[in-house]
């Protein structure tokens, strides 16, 4: 699969093409180009780091170490290569050293920035967007953190299939393994040097479907990575731009109006017994209850 590619303009995204941004929504993922000064060390460090031992590293790391402890925030994916921190803003602002929480919020804000491009393109009214999104266009909604580890060591699957599950995530990878599923066939979705991998999830896909251009939620997976003695494990980091976990989900109507479809909580735990089939099928829902007051999360 060929992929769109825009880099951002102001608040806005320049793509190659005038139907490019067009073309990114119906195939459900494109290729941005990294912000001239985003510095994705403090992601690479946490994802090579979060799972050892506190004190299994020099001292200048420590502070990204040691997250295997933490309840609500590690999660090893049994049936899955995966474990990852997956944590949310006010999680991040009290777990993650200040350098890793700048890069997160600067990723999040690229999330957003896409989130308002793709709803301007599909000419939805601008007056609905925050309701519409649980308040997530303005910076509220649910802002998830996913710092990844794929154990080479584990003759499974990578990650399972999914959907992403929200608005728009912004993806950093440096090595292959991501694939989209395309007309029924995995087709690798290569890093290419420079870029983050843009997708679209299934809140969006939802609040898009009865519009003339639906907004399409890739089904991707990782496929199983195999250990090579002379290279660290695949890793991978995403900002996630969601709705809150309580009230609901919206769908644009082609009249422009939109009404609520479906209710949040029961999106989510649909969503986690789905891909993951382990313990944690509350992940995202018992514990923001906040995020529904409309709180930053
Ligand atoms: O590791 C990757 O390339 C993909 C990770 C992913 O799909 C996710 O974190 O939702
Ligand atoms: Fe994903």
């Amino acid at each position: 699969m060929t992929l769109q590619r825009a880099s951002v303009r102001g608040t806005g995204l320049a793509f190659g093409t005038e139907d490019g941004l067009s073309k990114a929504l119906a195939d459900g993922c494109f290729l941005l180009a990294v912000p001239a000064g985003f510095d994705p060390g403090p992601g690479i460090t946490l994802c090579r780091e979060f799972y050892r031992a506190p004190e299994d590293g020099p001292e200048a790391t420590r502070p990204y170490r040691g997250f295997r402890a933490l309840e609500g925030v590690y999660f090893d994916r049994e049936h899955f290569q995966t474990e990852h921190v997956l944590i949310d803003g006010p999680g991040r602002r009290s777990h993650f050293p200040p350098e890793l929480i700048a890069m997160t919020e600067r990723m999040g804000e690229l999330t957003l920035l896409v989130l308002r491009c793709a709803m301007a393109d599909l000419g939805i009214a601008t007056h609905l967007w925050s309701e519409i999104t649980g308040g997530a266009v303005d910076g509220r909604g649910t802002h998830w953190f996913a710092a990844n580890h794929y154990r080479s060591d584990r003759a499974q699957l990578g990650c399972a299939p999914h959907k992403d599950t929200g608005f728009v995530t912004v993806l950093y990878n440096e090595e292959p393994g991501l694939e989209a599923l395309v007309n029924g066939v995995w087709v690798p979705i290569d890093p290419v040097s420079g870029h983050f991998v843009v997708n679209f999830g299934g809140a969006f896909e939802l609040l898009t479907a009865a519009l003339s251009r639906p907004v399409h939620a890739i089904l991707h997976r990782v496929r199983q990575c195999t250990p090579d003695p002379g290279a660290a494990d695949r890793f991978s980091f995403a900002a996630f731009a969601n709705p809150p976990a309580t009230g609901n989900l919206y769908q644009v109507r082609r009249d422009g109006s939109a009404a609520a479809v479906r209710s949040s909580e029961d999106f989510l735990r649909e969503f986690n017994e789905h891909t993951w089939s382990d313990r944690h099928t509350d992940f995202g829902i018992a514990r923001s209850v906040g995020a529904g007051r409309g709180e930053p999360s």
